[in-house]
């Protein structure tokens, strides 16, 4: 196996040539960051995971559970904004803008819906994503920190790159039926909303944007399925994917 090792542009990475295919072998420094950032991560959700079982074996209802994890919820998917960095910067390989959707709606249903209209959150559509995030996550984060360890059990690459098929789909009814509860409070509200006449001269209506919101998850969540779907193709089935460049 012939290799070669290339300067990856001074981010931690260099590029090696295996078989003819350009792959990035991580420095120490940038392989401890994402080491500790991933045992972070699926430590994070681990406790969220925890914390949902406990108050739903205790209190017996769903009730009250957003409230209680919420700052769990905030701080480690807040956090998750890193993971666009690391794409931008290369120690990650995979696209800015793919990462950028994924990360920006969920931190749109955190903040600007979750955590800003208190009347939702109590819908079952909240803990749908919730559950389907929390699963997601700890299985995700565990897959990258095992990478990167190169001790990977097989179970959990199979989790990785199947769980999704079922989970994406779910994760994203959840987040459009609790969208869709929030707009008569938003409609109500006039919240986040900037009417006529004003010293600026602009209009902006939170309740027609979220109305966009919604139809957005038309055109991109396709993309970002079948961006999975391909890379399940490339790594539980060996398949060779052409990529572009951002
Ligand atoms: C202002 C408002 C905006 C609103 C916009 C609305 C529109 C929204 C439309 C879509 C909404 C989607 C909603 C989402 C809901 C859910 O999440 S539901 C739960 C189910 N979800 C999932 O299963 C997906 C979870 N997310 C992801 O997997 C990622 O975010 C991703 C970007 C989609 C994954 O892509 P990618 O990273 O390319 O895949 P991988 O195969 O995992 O990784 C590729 C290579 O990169 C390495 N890598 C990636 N991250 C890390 C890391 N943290 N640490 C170390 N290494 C990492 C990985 O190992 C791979 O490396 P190689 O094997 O060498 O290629």
């Amino acid at each position: 196996m012939a290799s070669s090792e290339e300067d990856g542009g001074g981010n931690g990475a260099v590029e090696e040539k295996e078989n003819g295919k350009k792959k990035k072998k991580l420095g120490v420094l940038a392989t401890t960051w994402l080491i500790f950032y991933n045992v972070a991560m699926t430590a994070g959700w681990l406790v969220l995971g925890i914390a949902m079982v406990r108050f739903y074996i205790q209190k017996g209802t769903h009730r009250g559970l957003f409230r209680s994890v919420q700052k769990t919820l905030k701080f480690f998917q807040t956090f998750a904004l890193l993971e666009v960095i690391h794409c931008a910067v290369g120690i990650v390989r995979t696209s800015v803008l793919v990462t950028g959707v994924q990360v920006s709606s969920r931190i749109f249903m955190v903040w600007f819906i979750a955590h800003s209209i208190k009347q939702i959150q109590n819908e079952e559509s909240v803990i749908l994503f919730l559950v389907v995030w929390t699963v997601t996550e700890i299985t995700r984060y565990s897959f990258y920190t095992f990478n990167l360890l190169n001790h990977l059990p097989y179970f959990i690459k199979w989790a990785r790159y199947n769980f999704f098929i079922v989970l994406y789909p779910a994760g994203v009814a959840g987040e459009l039926l609790t969208i869709y509860a929030a707009l008569p409070y938003v409609k109500k509200t006039g919240m986040f909303s900037l009417r006529l006449p004003n010293k600026y001269n602009v209009s902006f209506d939170y309740y027609y944007f979220l109305i966009i919101v919604m139809f957005s998850y038309v055109p991109l969540f396709p993309q970002l399925y079948f961006h999975m779907l391909r890379q399940r193709r490339r790594v539980l089935h060996g398949e060779v994917i052409v990529e572009k460049d951002d």
